[in-house]
């Protein structure tokens, strides 16, 4: 089965996508995601220009191959652009052979492990009382695991929180980065309350997550671990910047409270001092920025020697592609732990079809030849590309800081 052609589809419906399409011989055709927010244009130029060219010919059964030729080949070895772009490709090339197969692609991974995939949902509010309505809002729908995001008294803009009541929270929502404020202190003195208030209201059954989205230093994180120990989190989420891996050890001394790391990593060697021992609890990398299927099952099934399972990246700059492929990797993880799910909306479900389906705060995978998601490619062309940026952070005196 030789690969024809190989081509970008990037598209705005709501937001920017970048979705790789590729075609074979046989007339089987699979779908990959290769959207990394606020840089799409980056990655469309690294497949257009330098994998596409090289992928016409080859024979797409060949995956770990590929995956192989496409890691090595490059010479420059990582990096969250050239990982989403194998990842894309690796993603169409498990759909097309699950395709193939006439299998759903969980069943080509192993089969299923779990009859359904528990998934977390944002509740956002700009203060605390408008938190807890959004988390009964959740509750109602089915949701077992909310995770809990609420403004600071003293910071205007903070990360997670939608601008208004009831929306979604869209990070990239300017041309060029929009300036932020950010007070540690502030912080720490507040997210403490907020989980009191949550767990007063709805007692201690309901899995509560927090993202604190890179800002603290590890012995800041670890005063936040402490201090929300008596609520028992599900986890606590890239308390700090993890470049330095070695960081995670000095809050694990810490606090029993646990730690999911990794939306921003995309190799298993970003992962592997924490995987090894056994500084954290979970790992985010969504299947698009980790290389694809291949990849990721490697990072989880190191992580599954230690106890540590899978939680992975699914917000909204994440497309319909990227979760129903993580859906049938969720089905199929023997250490699946969790999945993030924040809905797309109309716009973007007028482009994407899924056949997977969401039910009682669950995904339920579908039963459609390979990772079930398709594109309809008129109705991309209908969404033009919009350059939108994410927020950086600055320190109350203008330092910049981490976003
Ligand atoms: O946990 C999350 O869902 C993430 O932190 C997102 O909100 C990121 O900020 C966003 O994906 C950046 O592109
Ligand atoms: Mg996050």
């Amino acid at each position: 089965m030789k690969i024809t052609q190989a081509y970008t589809i990037v598209c705005a419906p709501g937001r920017n996508f970048v979705t790789l399409k590729i075609v074979t011989d046989e007339g089987v055709y699979g779908i990959g995601d290769a959207t990394l927010n606020g840089r799409e244009m980056a990655v469309v130029a690294y497949l257009e220009e330098h994998v596409i060219p090289a992928l016409i010919g080859k024979d797409a059964s060949c995956i770990e191959d590929i995956w192989q030729y496409l890691y090595r080949g490059a010479y420059w070895r990582r990096g969250p652009v050239t990982m989403s772009a194998i990842g894309a490709v690796d993603m169409a090339l498990w759909d097309i052979k699950a395709k193939a197969a006439n299998m759903p692609l969980y069943q080509l991974l192993g089969g299923r492990s779990r009859e359904r995939v528990m998934t977390y949902a944002h509740c956002t509010g700009k203060d605390i009382d408008s938190c807890l309505s959004e988390v009964e809002r959740h509750v109602a729908q089915g949701y077992r695991a909310v995770r809990v995001q609420a403004g600071v008294p003293g910071i205007p803009t903070i990360y997670g929180v939608a601008k208004r009541e009831g929306e979604r929270y869209e990070p990239a929502d300017a041309e060029l980065p929009a300036e932020h404020v950010w007070s540690t202190e502030k912080y720490l003195n507040h997210v403490p309350q907020l989980f009191a208030a949550v767990r007063e209201h709805f007692g201690h059954d309901l899995h509560l997550l927090h993202d604190v989205h890179h800002r603290l230093t590890p012995i800041e994180a670890a005063r936040l671990g402490k201090a929300v120990e008596p609520y028992h989190l599900f986890w606590m989420e890239d308390c700090v910047p993890a470049e330095n891996q070695e960081s995670l050890r000095l809050i694990r001394e810490h606090t029993t409270t646990p730690l999911a790391i990794g939306e921003v990593f995309n190799s298993i060697h970003d992962y592997r001092e924490m995987i090894q021992n056994q500084w954290i609890d979970y790992i985010r990398t969504p299947l698009t920025h980790g290389g694809g299927i291949t990849h990721v099952r490697r990072i989880a099934d190191l992580a599954a020697l230690y106890h540590i399972r899978t939680g992975f990246h699914g917000p909204t700059d994440l497309p319909p592609v990227c979760l129903g492929a993580a859906v049938h990797f969720d089905t199929w993880v023997p250490n699946f732990g969790i999945q993030e799910h924040m809905p797309h909306d109309d716009l973007t479900h007028q482009v994407f079809s899924h056949d997977h389906r969401f039910e009682d705060g669950h995904f339920i995978v579908g039963e459609a030849p390979g990772h079930g998601v398709d594109i309809d490619e008129s109705a991309a062309a209908q969404f033009p590309y919009k350059r939108a940026s994410l927020p950086v952070n600055r320190l109350e005196d203008g330092t910049l800081w981490h976003w």
